[in-house]
């Protein structure tokens, strides 16, 4: 169902086109050259783009915005859908009842309304009106429906089709977005397939563009936005005659779903047939190049598909993050905690101990959650945990990289664009560090050395690097933690040889400050924090001891020692004070530990 208003006095829309306009994508019914004939400065319009769920109309309209916030901006709809987890009231949606909904449409609020997929969507007139009247291009992301009714409103504006390349990639896209159940996305699709046969309704549409490739898209598209800016109508000729639908069935989510199942439990076998590799040598990463190496090497694809869909108990595909906000204090999730919520974060050292439990919680807690380790095969059991306990896989990326090889951590930001072109790491945490018993000021292995400085020290460095460049290409600044350890403050095994690892924790702390000061002097606001655990009960003294498997069991059996979930908990309180609050250290020690 559809409807539509005669414009309600006090928008200031062009003048109205007729409904029987002749199509606008053929030349004698473009729209007037506007601006170019008139005097004074452009008067922008309306960029009205329709098309699939999940075809990325909404990461292109984002796009566009952050890009140009002074020349754009975005109508902010009302909806009578929940809210998704990263979604905000007045930003994304204004969210309402169905009951107010109503109430709105009988005072004439609506430019238009229409229910799309289950749910009510309007376009306000006072949220085109407020765009419009800063002199911006009004963006709308509207359905088929509203596009008609908007038409008919006689909003003037460019309208832009947004087709998949394939209903196949939607469908991708749209699990991939782990934002709906499967039963939700087949809706999707189904509704996807007559959206698509709208482009043929003449003078609906000026432009088909086809998102393929995000970037092409977005340059297409800011093309076309820049027409909208100067209030020159369409290009004629933008829209094909005939498009003709590829006559192929609707791709199965839940075959989707079950493919992706086989594929992870092939890899698994693959790995498990190639033999584990010893804790103390982890699988080598692609080598490190100049260019940036090959995506594909470093990240184990092929156990998790960058669309992937995790199955919940009940068949349905939620995200952590949808679950956790259907399930208010849910355990886990600490208060405050809901910002990070479909946000990214990079843990290092992944693989196990602290990083592991880390991974855990925020995944738990709905965050994205990148896992960066050299082991590939734990990391391979790393995303059977996951999926195990009902994080969807579409939230989780292992990659494996060796964060002392710049070549490999200079990739990391791309890695993680790809997989959500939308988004870059929020979070980062440095846990990656080392320690070697053969490293004595007197006589020390200095190979062991130049180990724990390019880990501990170099490592955390250049990932921050990474990190902070790609912050500041998006203009988005999160929080990085780095797990300093208690021997950054004091050497407690100095007699047998501790010093230099500790001189190198005490350099994180150093530079966990000298990071903190940085963005302060900067004014940017990345908050920074150290968390520093005394013993821990890890694979750390194995990993000292050369792979020694009862070096954990010795050091640790003294008195009950701190858990990395202990760490992950601190982690995650770091992470969900306020804004007006950066924790810098938190220092955390076994009851009965002494020094
Ligand atoms: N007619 C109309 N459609 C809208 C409006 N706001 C959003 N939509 C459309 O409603 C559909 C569902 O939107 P949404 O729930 O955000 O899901 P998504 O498109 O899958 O991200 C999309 O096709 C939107 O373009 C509106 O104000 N009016
Ligand atoms: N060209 C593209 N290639 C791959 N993935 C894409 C592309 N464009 C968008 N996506 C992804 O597809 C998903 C759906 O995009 P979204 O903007 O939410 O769609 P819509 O707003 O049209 O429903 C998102 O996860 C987004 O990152």
């Amino acid at each position: 169902m559809g409807a539509e208003q005669s414009v309600p006095a006090g928008v200031e829309v062009q003048p109205a086109a007729p409904a029987t306009a002749a199509p606008s994508n053929q030349p004698d019914g473009a729209q007037a050259e506007a601006s170019s004939s008139q005097q004074g400065p452009p008067t922008p319009s309306a960029l009205v783009l329709v098309g699939p769920s999940g075809v990325g109309k909404g990461t292109l309209a984002k796009r566009l915005l952050d890009g140009a916030p002074d020349r754009f901006g975005f109508s902010v709809s009302h909806t009578t859908r929940p809210p998704r987890p990263n979604e905000q009231h007045g930003v994304h949606y204004y969210y309402t009842t169905k009951e107010q909904f109503a109430k709105e449409i009988g005072e004439g609020k609506f430019l238009e309304y229409a229910e799309v997929h289950g749910n009510l969507y309007g376009t306000s007139v006072a949220a085109v009106r407020e765009v419009l009247e800063t002199g911006r291009v009004c963006i709308l992301d509207i359905d088929v429906q509203g596009a008609r009714a908007m038409r008919k409103s006689g909003l003037q504006g460019i309208y832009v089709f947004i087709a998949p390349p394939s209903l196949e990639d939607l469908a991708n896209r749209l699990a991939g977005r782990g934002t709906e159940t499967v039963e939700q996305i087949t809706r999707r699709l189904h509704n996807a397939k007559q959206e698509i046969e709208s482009i043929n309704e003449k003078g609906l549409y000026d432009y088909l563009l086809i998102n393929d490739d995000l970037d092409e898209a977005l340059k297409r598209l800011t093309a076309i936005a820049g027409r909208a800016a100067l209030g020159l109508g369409p290009e004629p000729g933008m829209v094909p005659e005939r498009v003709v639908l590829e006559d192929a069935p609707l791709p199965d989510i839940r075959a989707l779903t079950e493919q992706q199942q086989q594929q992870q439990a092939a890899a698994a076998a693959a790995s498990s047939a190639d033999g584990a590799a010893p804790a103390s040598q982890p699988v080598e990463a692609a080598p490190a190049q100049a260019a940036p190496a090959p995506e594909s090497s470093h990240a184990p694809e092929a156990a998790a598909p960058a669309a992937s869909a995790a199955p919940q108990a009940n068949g349905a595909v939620v995200s952590a993050a949808s679950a956790a906000a259907d399930q208010q204090g849910m355990e886990g999730v600490p208060p405050g905690f809901e910002k990070w919520q479909g946000k990214v974060a990079l843990v290092t050292g992944a693989s196990s101990g602290i990083g592991w439990a880390t991974c855990e919680a925020l995944a738990l807690a709905g965050m994205r959650v990148v896992a960066v380790a050299r082991r590939k095969d734990r990391l391979e059991e790393l995303q059977r945990h996951m999926h195990a306990m009902g994080v969807p896989l579409v939230n989780f990326l292992p990659v494996v990289c060796d964060i002392t090889k710049e070549a490999e951590v200079a990739t990391l930001p791309k890695i993680v664009a790809k997989r959500w072109p939308e988004s870059g790491v929020d979070v980062l945490i440095n846990n990656a560090g080392m320690s070697r018993n053969d490293a004595s000021l007197f006589e020390g292995n200095i190979g062991s050395w130049v180990e724990m400085l390019s880990t501990n020290v170099l490592g955390t460095c250049m990932m921050t690097r990474a990190v902070v460049q790609d912050m500041k290409r998006r203009n988005s600044y999160g929080h990085i933690i780095n797990m300093i350890g208690l021997s950054g403050h004091r050497i407690p095994d100095g007699p047998q040889g501790g010093g230099f690892y500790c001189a190198t924790k005490s350099a994180v702390k150093t530079i966990t400050e000298g990071l903190r000061q940085e963005a302060r002097g900067a004014k940017l606001p990345l908050r920074v924090s150290g968390i520093s655990p005394g013993v821990v009960e890890t694979e750390f003294f194995a990993v000292r001891a050369f792979g020694d498997a009862d070096a954990t069991r010795k050091a640790t059996s003294a008195f009950k020692c701190l858990q990395p979930v202990d760490v992950a908990d601190a982690v995650m309180w770091c992470l969900s004070c306020p804004d007006h609050m950066e924790v810098n250290d938190i220092v955390v020690r076994p009851t009965e530990q002494l020094i």
